[in-house]
C-alpha cells in the first residue's frame, strides 16, 4: 500500500491518480476474525511453539522486498507438514478467516502483505527435497526449498535447477509468482519447467496438479491444472510439493561483456543473435545509468555505454563456434570494448555490475530503496519502449537504471527512492504506470515476471479486459469460494 504521506500527498494535489489509488488501495472488504479462540484452535493444530501473534514476527511476515507498505497479519503460523497445511486452511475457511502462504518473502509486488490481517502460513520448516531423479531430469521439493540449497545438494549429480530470480527464493514461491531472470532465454520461466504441483486446497483437500507421482515431460490429459497454480500467487491454494526439471550442468560457460552507442544497436544485436538459432544461456542489457551508479558503487571503471552481458553455455566442442558467430554480430553493430571470461572467478568479475545493480542503485540516493518496475514486450518493440522510458525518466528528473533480460523483451528499472520524499515516489509510480501502458499499448505486459501482486491490479484489467479477468475471478470462486486465500492479489 502506499504510505500515509503518499495518500495525502495525492489527495492534495490535483492528481488523476488519486481516484485510481483509492479504487485499488480502498478499505479492505472484510474483518478478520482472529480470535483468542481462532488462536488457540491453530496452537492445538501446529503446537504452540508454532504460532506466534508478537509484532516482530508479523512485522517481518507483512511485507516482501518491494516499495509496497508492509500490511500485518494477525498471526504468523508455521507449518511442518501438508497435514498442518491442510488443516490449517480448513479453520481458516470455516471461520473465514484469510490466509496468506508465506514463501520467503523476496516477491516484488506486496504479494504476502497481509491487506485484511488475518493469517500469514510460513512453509520454510517444511525444507525436504524428497527426490532426484538424475536420469529423469527432474526433483521434488516440500515449499521450503531454497533454489540455492537445491543446487548445492544437486551439486554432485552433473544436474542443475536453473531459474534463477537473483534473490534467494523458495521453489514454491518461485512456482506462485511464475518466476524467470537471467537464465530465462535459454531454460524457459517456471510455467515452463514445473511438472507436477501438490496443492492444499482452501477447504483443506490435497491435489496434486497432474496426478499423483506423475513426472512427465509432457502430457495432454486434460486441463493443465499445474499451469494454473503457477503465477496464482497464493490466491487458490497452497504449494506444498513441487516437481521441477532438472538441467546437465554445460561442460563449458562463456562470459562476455561489450557496449553499444545505442539501445537499439545493441537490441539488434540481440535479435540477430536469437535468429541465428545460437542456444544464448543469458542476454542481459544493462544502460548507461546503471554502470555509471555500478562504477560508482563499486569503484570500477567500466565503460559507460549501453551494455550487453552474455553467457554461453555448451559442449566445449562448438561453443567457440556460437561465440565466434556472436562476435561478429556485435561488430556488425558497431559494439565494441568486447571482454570475455572462462574461469569461474573471471565469470563472475565480469557479471559484477549486473549482480550488484541493485545496491549499486540504491547507493546513488542515501537512505533510498529500490522500487523496480517490470514490463515485457515482443523483442521488435524493445528498443522503442526503452528509449521512450528514458525519456520519461529524464524528463521526471529522477534517477532511473535499467536493465533487461533483453533476450525475453523484457526489462526493469531500479528507482532508489527514499519513502518519506512524496514527490518523488509519485513520480516513480507516475512512470511506472506509464511504462506499463506503454508496453501494453505495443502488444506487451505489464508483468514479465514479478506478477501482479497488489500493485497491478488495474492494470491485468486493462491487459485481460473485464471479461478475462471475470473469467479469472469465476476461476477463484470454484478454488476459494469464500475468498480466503490472500485476499485483494491479482484483483479485488
Ligand atoms: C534482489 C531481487 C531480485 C529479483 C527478485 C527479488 C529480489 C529481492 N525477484 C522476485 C522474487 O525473487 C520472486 O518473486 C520469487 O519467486 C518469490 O519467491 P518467495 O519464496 O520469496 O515468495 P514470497 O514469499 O515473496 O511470496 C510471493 C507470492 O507467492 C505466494 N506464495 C509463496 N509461497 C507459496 C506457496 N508455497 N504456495 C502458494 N503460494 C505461495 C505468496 O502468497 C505471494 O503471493 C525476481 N523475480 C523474477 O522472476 N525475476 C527476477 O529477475 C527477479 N529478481
Ligand atoms: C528488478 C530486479 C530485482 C530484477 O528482477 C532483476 O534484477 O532482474
Ligand atoms: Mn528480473
Amino acid at each position: 500500500m502506499f504510505s500515509r504521506q503518499v495518500k495525502q500527498f495525492l489527495k492534495r494535489s490535483s492528481s488523476t491518480l488519486w481516484p485510481y489509488l483509492q479504487r485499488n488501495y480502498g478499505a479492505p472488504s472484510r474483518q478478520a476474525k482472529v480470535t483468542n479462540d481462532f488462536v488457540s484452535s491453530l496452537k492445538s493444530i501446529v503446537g504452540d511453539k508454532n504460532v506466534s501473534t508478537a509484532d516482530a514476527v508479523r512485522e517481518q511476515h507483512g511485507h516482501d522486498e518491494s516499495h509496497h507498505e508492509i500490511g500485518l497479519p494477525d498471526v504468523v503460523v508455521f507449518a511442518e507438514s501438508v497435514q498442518h497445511v491442510s488443516e490449517v486452511s480448513k479453520l481458516c475457511n470455516d471461520n473465514v478467516v484469510s490466509l496468506i502462504p508465506f514463501g520467503s518473502g523476496t516477491g516484488l509486488e506486496g504479494g504476502v502483505n497481509a491487506l485484511e490481517g488475518g493469517v500469514c502460513l510460513d512453509v520454510t520448516k517444511m525444507d525436504e527435497i524428497i527426490e532426484v531423479n538424475a536420469e529423469d531430469f527432474d526433483c521434488t521439493v516440500r515449499p521450503g526449498v531454497m533454489r540455492i540449497g537445491l543446487n548445492n545438494y544437486l551439486r554432485d549429480t552433473g544436474l542443475f535447477f536453473p531459474i534463477d530470480p537473483g534473490a534467494d527464493a523458495s521453489v514454491c514461491g518461485m512456482c506462485a509468482t511464475s518466476a524467470s531472470g537471467t537464465n530465462a532465454v535459454r531454460y524457459g520461466t517456471m510455467r515452463e519447467n514445473v511438472l507436477n504441483l501438490e496443492v492444499v486446497l482452501p477447504d483443506g483437500r490435497v491435489i496434486d496438479t497432474a496426478g499423483k507421482g506423475r513426472r512427465t515431460k509432457k502430457t495432454s490429459a486434460g486441463y493443465n491444472l499445474t499451469n494454473l497454480f503457477v503465477g496464482s500467487e497464493g490466491t487458490l491454494g497452497t504449494i506444498t510439493k513441487a516437481t521441477v526439471r532438472l538441467y546437465g550442468v554445460p561442460e563449458k560457460t562463456i562470459s562476455a561483456v561489450c557496449h553499444f552507442n545505442s539501445v537499439q544497436e545493441a537490441v539488434d544485436t540481440v535479435v540477430q543473435v536469437l535468429q541465428c538459432g545460437i542456444p544464448m544461456a543469458k542476454l542481459e542489457f544493462l544502460d548507461d545509468v546503471a554502470i555509471e551508479a555500478f562504477n560508482k558503487f563499486s569503484k570500477f571503471d567500466m565503460t559507460v555505454a549501453q551494455s550487453l552481458f552474455l553467457e554461453f553455455h555448451g559442449p566445449a566442442l562448438g561453443l567457440e563456434d556460437q561465440f565466434n558467430t556472436v562476435k561478429e554480430l556485435i561488430d556488425m553493430n558497431n559494439g565494441f570494448g568486447l571482454k570475455t571470461a572462462i574461469e569461474a572467478d573471471e565469470r563472475n568479475k565480469l557479471w559484477k555490475a549486473r549482480h550488484e545493480m541493485v545496491w549499486a542503485c540504491c547507493s546513488l540516493i542515501p537512505g533510498s530503496k529500490p522500487y523496480s518496475t517490470d514490463v515485457c514486450v515482443p523483442i521488435s518493440h524493445l528498443p522503442d519502449v526503452i528509449v521512450k522510458t528514458k525519456e520519461m525518466i529524464k524528463e521526471a528528473n529522477v534517477i532511473g537504471p535499467i536493465v533487461g533480460h533483453v533476450g525475453d523483451g523484457n526489462f526493469h528499472v531500479f528507482f532508489p527512492v527514499d519513502h518519506a520524499d512524496t514527490e518523488t515516489f509519485k513520480k516513480v509510480y507516475d512512470i511506472s504506470h506509464r511504462m506499463a501502458l506503454l508496453a501494453m499499448d505495443r502488444n506487451g505486459t505489464c508483468t514479465g515476471e514479478h506478477g501482479i501482486g497488489m500493485g497491478k491490479r488495474d492494470l491485468l484489467i486493462r491487459e485481460l479486459g473485464e471479461e478475462g479477468v471475470e473469467a479469472m475471478r469465476q476461476v477463484k470462486k470454484t478454488f476459494d469460494p469464500n475468498g480466503i486465500m490472500n485476499p485483494g492479489k491479482v484483483f479485488c
